[in-house]
């Protein structure tokens, strides 16, 4: 029986991650080579064929904008030129969440993109990298995940690429989908799902960025007792595309901001409210008056998870309605 080929490919974080400690602070992020993390996991071999490539090593608060089209362009190559079933991506957990919602709303593929990484270096003591890639490779090789495209695979859970969120800043339990729960689990040899994503792009993606070399600007401003238009008036200032407010409540905005936000898209800037709140809806209309000051919502999405719709959206389209749909729908 042949093994399903996956395809590794490596972008640092915590998973390449070296220190001289064995307690788990105090290391560097994005160092040790991909076939070396490879070769520190007992039995991956016998789960499917595997290949590397490196496409970054670095901390994921250093991802960027060049990082996602590059990526989002192998992967599209990958699967057009039939060169692996699935693909496995090893990343930082800071920033991990954004990346699988990117590639989730940019694959034009159905095949597994599973995202994985570590919360302890590979020299801490029990260290959850091999584990963790163990798994990833699991679920990236397994027949019930054939359609399913983009997901997180850590610490045992198999989570949505759009509902997925680093919940902990440095447990090894560090991501849940704090709307939905996981989708399912990966445990000794068996995967199972529970539940089936409802918003995936995949093939029928508008947001094809394969011919891309930039991304629209948009820029996210957290809202709190009291905050001035400061930061709202500034971004026009510099000219950014749009701006996701991480408002109060259910995404609301304090006087002085629902003012900004007004002037700010009378001159064309592209406002979408989302909030602070981990959990939960921003409805439109509701508290806050979104004809009136030309705003969108950014449903359940948590803000830097609309920044990144709304970053794609705007590679399509300026109209207000427009972008709401996407934000309904994806
Ligand atoms: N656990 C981690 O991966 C954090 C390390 C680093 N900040 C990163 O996101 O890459």
């Amino acid at each position: 029986q042949q093994l399903p080929r996956i395809k590794i490919l490596a972008t640092g974080g915590t998973i390449a991650g070296k220190g001289t400690s064995p307690n788990a602070a105090g290391y560097q992020a994005g160092v040790t080579p991909i076939n070396d993390m490879i070769d520190a996991v007992p039995g991956i071999d016998k789960l499917a064929t595997l290949s590397a490539e490196q496409v970054s090593n670095i901390g994921s608060q250093d991802m960027t904008v060049a990082i996602w089209l590059k990526l989002a362009k192998r992967i599209d190559e990958i699967f057009k030129n039939d060169e692996a079933d699935g693909i496995v991506i090893t990343h930082g957990t800071d920033t991990m969440e954004e990346t699988a919602y990117f590639l989730s709303l940019t694959n034009r593929y159905s095949n597994p993109v599973i995202l994985t990484g570590s919360m302890r270096a590979g020299t801490a003591m029990s260290s959850d990298g091999p584990k963790n890639l163990y798994n990833a490779v699991q679920v990236a090789a397994d027949p019930l995940s054939k359609e399913k495209g983009v997901m997180v695979v850590f610490n045992g859970s198999i989570l949505d690429a759009r509902e997925v969120v680093k919940t902990n800043t440095t447990h090894v339990d560090a991501f849940t989908a704090p709307n939905t729960g996981p989708m399912g689990q990966v445990l000794g040899e068996t995967v199972r799902y529970y539940t089936t994503e409802l918003r995936a792009a995949n093939k029928n993606t508008p947001f094809d960025v394969t011919k891309l070399d930039k991304l629209p600007n948009v820029a996210v401003v957290l809202l709190f007792a009291d905050v001035s238009d400061v930061a709202i008036n500034a971004y026009v200032k510099a000219e950014v595309d749009g701006i996701v407010t991480a408002g109060l409540g259910d995404g609301n905005l304090n006087e002085i901001n629902t003012a900004a936000v007004m002037k700010a898209t009378n001159k064309g800037v592209a406002v979408c409210r989302a909030s602070r709140v981990p959990t939960g809806r921003v409805i439109l209309n509701d508290e806050t008056d979104d004809k009136k000051i030309g705003s969108i919502v950014g449903d359940d999405l948590n803000p830097q998870k609309a920044r990144i719709l709304l970053m794609l959206g705007l590679t399509q389209s300026k109209e207000k309605e427009t972008l709401q749909n996407y934000f309904f729908k994806y």
